[in-house]
This record gives structure tokens, C-alpha cells and sequence, in this order.
């Protein structure tokens, strides 16, 4: 899976430039408290340069001066990180917009069919598209089967094929029909579609801060509000000892304590994680599904389609029971007639391909049961009575023994040799006989086991869940490398082992693309949705993949990853940061008053207005300057996060004490050679 990239064009960072300005409104400001106290600072020093003595004893209007200016740069660098985070999502919305047009809908009501605009059709309304059309609205196939062009909104250029019943139903609104015709449900009302949701949310309109980046803006504001206090009481102190602290010294004094480095760029670190994951070509319903990727210990896989190719199709069918070939062939043919799932229809071409015959009249006044995950069975109640059966081998089983049947001996080791290949064994019955067995292949996609060590080394556990027999199970999850499987299982099972996981603390994240799917695509933490999928799975998803790729989530796990890495980093560099600017401010605030403060001149900086001056630059600089780093993310390996943690303390922590003194050194040097 490649990441799509993005280069800073000189258009995104003029609009990001003009946004810092307009972000300067105080009703905008005060969303981020840090920066707005600084913003607060500005304006005060501002004033004491026309009335220096308005406060006690002020410094001189050049310093008052040159203290303002370098508190206004420090508010707009923030901005500015922030603004050219937003910039890069909005440049995105602007693209999806142009693929939101109206549409003229053929609108099928009481048998005709009406023309209307795309805008007025309501959930439940069936339209019809053909060849050439765009489809007017987010839907399902309900009849019918094309090939859709869906490079507007995936930017995959091959076509998709979509079709009625089965997994890859679900059309979006704006993408193009390029064969055949289908009738549509659509499943959204205007202004709510799939593509009016990625807009929103790439433009960021709705962004929500998440519960971890409240919970850290809650500890920054904390420290901030303590910082205040200290500065504040400091004049008394002070004035004990008969020294007069100028509120200028004092201002510069709070805004190095507090830390305004992740204050401004904390945002900034959020909007480039969703974006991130945008690049990859995942919608992510909000920040909050995109950081706890970062946290999740367990994922659940499903076999059919996430770990195999899942073109599960009929390569033969094996008689049991001492009945031919062509007569198990022949049963397995009509439980398929109405079966309108790839496997059911991959049966009647096997027929076609084998040029076996098969009698299609016998669906005629027969009743129809559909394949439910929860029976694992479909097949016909015939006119004349009789029942006809296709479906898992446990479910046959107890089907045709709860009417008294017998089982054929030789039947376990037919559909055992199926399952230990990796295939999947339909049992055929009719009333108390089976008749044989299909044998739907299916394989393994290639580079799973290395995606699966991958997992492991950032220590998190895959469970492959599937519906199909133990034996099929055992033999995919040994050649794909998961650590743990569950066969046989039903939608609900999935639910229960997503539960159990998160009843032990665990966060649980897991990829889909079924009805069958939905409800654990809710439970879980993370749930990623195959843009192919069916409409329910998008909707109890906090997440989808245009791409329809399942083991894509492996990258969403380190986006996540990295995003929390990042913020922690920069947390941890910003608060040691302020500890070194401690040595360069408080000398140099007593040094006028006290001579022998010059002892705690360790940096030994050219005069005290050079050192404040210099570290207040410094504070300054500091954000652009790791712009880069809170956008692309601090670099990732697979490690387990312990380890991740004390590396990260020692690069970050240390690098933050070190870097104000070298660089508040070099800054005072140059300062030095005009004050
Ligand atoms: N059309 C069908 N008719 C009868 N039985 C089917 C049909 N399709 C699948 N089955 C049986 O039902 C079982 C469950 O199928 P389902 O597609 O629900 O699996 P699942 O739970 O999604 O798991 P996975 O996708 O990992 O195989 C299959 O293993 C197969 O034995
Ligand atoms: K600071
Ligand atoms: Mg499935």
C-alpha cells in the first residue's frame, strides 16, 4: 500500500500566511488557551510601549517594542502551523466538491419512469442507471449488475463490478456506470451521502478535538494557569528583597514557562493524522477512531476476502453416498437456482463450464431460502414438496439429521480432504439424503504472513473469525501466520469475541464488508469498512477504505501509532524546553539588582535584555522549525510501545533540554551585537 504525497505549494502556504492574521480575532484565539495568554501578553506590552510606567516600572519602548513583536510572530507561527494544516484538508474538499454535481435521476415509481434531479430523491426511492450514467446518489444494487468507474471518489482507475445481493452491492453517488444497467435503493437523503460526509470532513468544519487531545490541552492550560500565578506573585516576593521586576521582563519570563511549542502545535498534530490517513485513501469518521488505531492490542480478521482472495467459486463437487457425480451435481445445481451470491452463482457456472444439465423448471413454484450467516445454508422448498440444501457441513449435518436422516460414511473424509487444502466444503442434501459435496476454493492473498510479523512486533495479537468449517480454518490461519482463529462462526460469535477482548482492556479493531459484518464493525474500537462492502458495514463503520484493501489496516494501526508518538514527543520537547529557557530568563532578571547573580549566568549571555530577548526568539522559532515534524509524524518503527516510550523520553527529553541552550547561545550572540 503506497501513501499518495504532498508537496507545500506556494498557493497553500500564502492562504495558510493569510489565515495566521485572521486567526488573530480573540474569539478564534481563545479555542487554544496558551497561545491566547500570549496573545493577551502582546497586547499588554503593546501598551506599555506609549505608557511604560502604566504597570510600576516598565522597560524602554525599544525593549517594549521588540518584546511585542516577537510575542505577535510567536501567535502567528501558531496560526500559521495550524492554518496550513487545514489548508491541505480544504484542498482535498475542493477536488470531491467538483464531483458533486447535480445529476438528472431516472427515478422508477408505479412501474414508470420519471425523470428528476439527484437532489430530490429520498431514502427508499429505486432509480435506474445505465451504461454512461452517473449514479445519482449513495445506494444499493437491488437488480441487476455493471461495472462502475468509482476513480472520482477512490481514484482507482479500474472498474469495479457492483451487483445485486452478496457483498459488493453498495454504489456511491457520483461514480459512473460503464456497462450494463442496474436499479438502485438509494439508502441516503440529500446533504447526508457518503461524499457529503468526506467532505465535511476533510474541510475539517465538524472537527471535534479527541478525547486524548482534550485530556493533554486540560494538563497544558493546568500548568499554564500555575505558571500565571508563579509570575504574578513574583513582584512581592521580590520587592521584599527591594529588587523592582519590570512587568515586561516579568511578561517574557511567562511566556517561556509556559508551553506555547506544543500549545501551538498540538492542532496542527491532529489535522495532519487525519490527513495522513485520508492519503492513504481512508475516511475516517472522526480523529478519535484514527487514535485509538494508535492504542489497539487485538485485531479481528475475517477469512473470505480480508486474508484470502475470497473469489470463493466452485472447482468441483464431489459425490458421497454411492450417487454419481452428475446426480450430486445435478442437486447441488438446483439449490443454487436462486441463489444469488457469488458462491451460488459460481455453481451454475461450473455446470455450464462441465456442460452437466440441470433442470431450471423445477424453481418454478418453489420457495426460495436465502443464505443467512446465521443457518449457513440456502437452497428451495420445491412445488412437489421436496427441500433442497447446500450450506457448511456442521449445518447440513444437523439439518438432515433433525429429520431422521442418515449420514453417508464416507462423507467427513470428502469434505476433510477439501478443508485441509483450504477450501471451503458445501455439503448438498435433499429431505434426509446428501448427496455430495462442492468444493469452493479460495487462496491466500500473497505477503499476509510478513504484514501478520509486522503485527506481532508492535505487539499486537490477530484473530482470524470465520464462518466456515475448523479444518478450512486451521489450514488459512497456519499459511497466512494469524496467532488465533475462531471457525464456525456466527455474526454473533464475532460480537462475543470483540466483547470479551474489550471486557479484559483491550482495544479491538477489525476490517469488513458484510450485513454480517455490521454489528461487530460497530462493538469494535476501530472498525474499517470495505468501500466495496454493503451499505450497512459502511454505516457501523468509523471508518472505510476506498481502496477496499482489508489488510490496510496495519497502515491505519501505525498512522495512529505515529500520531500519538508525535504528540508525546513534542509534549515531552516542549516542557523540557521551557526548563532550559529557566536559566537564561531568571539570571538575567535579577542580575541588574543582585551583581553576584552573575554566578547563575551558566550560558553566559552578553547582557540580561540580550538574554531575554534571545530566549523569547527562541520560543518563538522554535514552532516553525518543527512544523515538519508535528505534520509528517515522528518517525516509526515496529517496537513494542514500552520500548517506543523510553526512546522517545531520551531523543525528545534530553534533545528539548539541549536544543534552547545551543540555540539561545547562538541567538544571544547575534542579539548582543544591537542591545
Ligand atoms: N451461498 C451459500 N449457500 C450456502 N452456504 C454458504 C453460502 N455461502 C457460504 N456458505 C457457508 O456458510 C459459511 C459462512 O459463510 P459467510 O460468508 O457468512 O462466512 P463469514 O462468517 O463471513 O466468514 P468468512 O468470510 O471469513 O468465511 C461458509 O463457510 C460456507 O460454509
Ligand atoms: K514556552
Ligand atoms: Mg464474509
Amino acid at each position: 500500500m503506497s501513501e499518495k504525497k504532498w508537496t507545500l505549494d506556494a498557493g497553500l502556504v500564502r492562504k495558510a500566511v493569510k489565515e495566521s492574521f485572521y486567526k488573530l480575532d480573540p474569539r478564534v484565539m481563545v479555542r487554544n488557551p496558551i497561545m491566547f495568554v500570549v496573545e493577551v501578553c502582546m497586547i499588554i506590552t503593546f501598551f506599555l510601549i506609549f505608557l511604560p510606567n502604566a504597570l510600576g516600572a516598565g522597560g524602554s519602548a525599544g525593549f517594549n517594542t521588540a518584546v511585542t513583536v516577537i510575542l505577535l510572530i510567536t501567535v502567528l507561527f501558531a496560526n500559521f502551523a495550524e492554518a496550513l494544516a487545514e489548508g491541505r484538508g480544504k484542498a482535498q474538499a475542493d477536488t470531491l466538491k467538483k464531483t458533486k454535481q447535480e445529476i438528472k435521476a431516472r427515478k422508477l415509481a408505479g412501474g414508470q419512469i420519471k425523470e428528476v434531479l439527484s437532489v430530490d430523491l429520498r431514502k427508499g426511492d429505486i432509480v435506474v442507471v445505465t451504461q454512461g450514467e452517473l449514479i445519482p446518489g449513495d445506494g444499493e444494487v437491488i437488480d441487476g449488475l455493471a461495472s462502475v468507474d468509482e476513480s472520482a471518489i477512490t481514484g482507482e482507475s479500474a472498474p469495479v463490478i457492483k451487483e445485486a445481493g452478496g457483498d459488493f452491492s453498495s454504489v456511491t453517488g457520483g461514480t459512473r456506470v460503464i456497462s450494463d444497467e442496474i436499479q438502485v435503493r438509494i439508502t441516503s437523503d440529500p446533504g447526508e451521502s457518503f461524499l457529503d460526509r468526506m467532505i465535511s470532513l476533510v474541510e475539517g468544519a465538524k472537527r471535534q478535538k479527541t478525547p486524548n487531545e482534550i485530556a493533554l490541552n486540560t494538563v497544558l492550560t493546568s500548568l499554564t494557569l500555575i505558571f500565571m500565578v508563579v509570575v504574578v506573585t513574583l513582584p512581592f516576593l521580590s520587592s521584599y528583597l527591594n529588587i523592582q521586576l519590570q512587568v515586561p521582563i516579568l511578561i517574557a519570563l511567562l511566556v517561556c514557562l509556559i508551553p506555547t511549542t506544543i500549545g501551538g502545535l498540538l492542532s496542527a498534530i491532529g489535522i495532519a493524522g487525519m490527513d495522513r490517513v485520508t492519503r492513504f485513501n481512508v475516511v475516517a469518521m472522526s480523529g478519535k477512531a484514527v487514535e485509538a488505531s494508535g492504542d489497539i492490542n487485538t485485531i479481528i480478521l475475517d477469512k473470505t476476502g480480508t486474508i484470502t482472495f475470497g473469489n470463493r467459486m466452485a472447482s468441483e463437487i464431489i459425490p458421497v453416498g454411492g450417487y454419481s457425480r452428475a446426480e450430486a451435481a445435478r442437486w447441488a445445481a438446483v439449490s443454487s437456482l436462486q441463489d444469488e451470491t457469488p458462491e451460488g452463482r459460481s455453481v451454475l457456472e461450473w455446470m455450464r463450464k462441465e456442460q452437466m444439465v440441470y433442470d431450471t423448471a423445477l424453481s418454478e413454484g418453489a420457495s426460495f431460502i436465502e443464505f443467512r450467516a446465521e443457518t449457513r445454508m440456502s437452497g428451495l422448498d420445491l412445488a412437489n414438496g421436496q427441500q433442497v440444501r447446500k450450506g457448511a457441513v456442521d449445518a447440513v449435518k444437523r439439518w438432515v439429521q433433525s429429520q431422521g436422516g442418515e449420514l453417508p460414511p464416507d462423507l467427513d473424509s470428502s469434505s476433510d480432504a477439501i478443508a485441509s487444502a483450504g477450501g471451503t466444503p458445501l455439503a448438498v442434501a435433499v429431505d434426509r439424503t446428501i448427496y455430495g459435496v462442492i468444493y469452493l476454493k479460495d487462496t491466500v492473498k500473497p505477503g499476509m504472513r510478513e504484514r501478520f510479523e509486522l503485527l506481532r512486533q508492535m505487539g499486537i495479537r490477530t484473530v482470524m473469525c470465520t464462518g466456515d468449517n475448523p479444518l478450512t480454518a486451521a489450514t488459512i490461519a497456519r499459511e497466512a501466520g494469524v496467532d488465533d482463529f475462531i471457525a464456525e462462526s456466527t455474526p454473533e460469535d464475532k460480537i462475543a469475541v470483540i466483547r470479551s477482548e474489550q471486557a479484559s482492556g483491550k482495544l479491538v479493531a477489525m476490517t469488513g464488508d458484510g450485513t454480517n459484518d455490521a454489528p461487530a464493525l460497530a462493538q469494535a474500537d476501530v472498525g474499517i469498512a470495505m468501500n466495496s462492502g454493503t451499505v450497512a458495514a459502511k454505516e457501523a463503520a468509523n471508518m472505510v477504505d476506498l481502496d477496499s484493501d482489508p489488510s490496510k489496516i496495519i497502515d491505519v494501526v501505525a498512522i495512529g501509532k505515529q500520531l500519538l508518538m508525535t504528540r508525546g514527543a513534542l509534549t515531552t520537547f516542549s516542557i523540557a524546553n521551557d526548563v532550559a529557557k529557566y536559566f537564561a530568563i531568571i539570571p538575567a532578571m535579577f542580575m541588574v539588582a543582585i551583581p553576584q547573580m552573575e554566578l547563575l549566568n551558566v550560558m553566559k549571555l552578553g547582557s540580561p535584555t540580550s538574554a531575554i530577548l534571545s530566549a523569547l526568539i527562541f520560543n518563538a522559532v522554535i514552532i516553525p522549525l518543527l512544523i515538519p515534524l508535528a505534520m509528517k509524524g515522528v518517525a516509526y518503527k515496529p517496537m513494542s510501545s514500552s520500548r517506543l516510550l523510553s526512546r522517545n523520553l531520551l531523543i525528545y527529553g534530553l534533545g528539548g533540554v539541549a536544543a534552547p541552550f545551543v540555540g539561545i547561545k547562538l541567538l544571544d550572540m547575534l542579539v548582543h551585537l544591537w542591545v
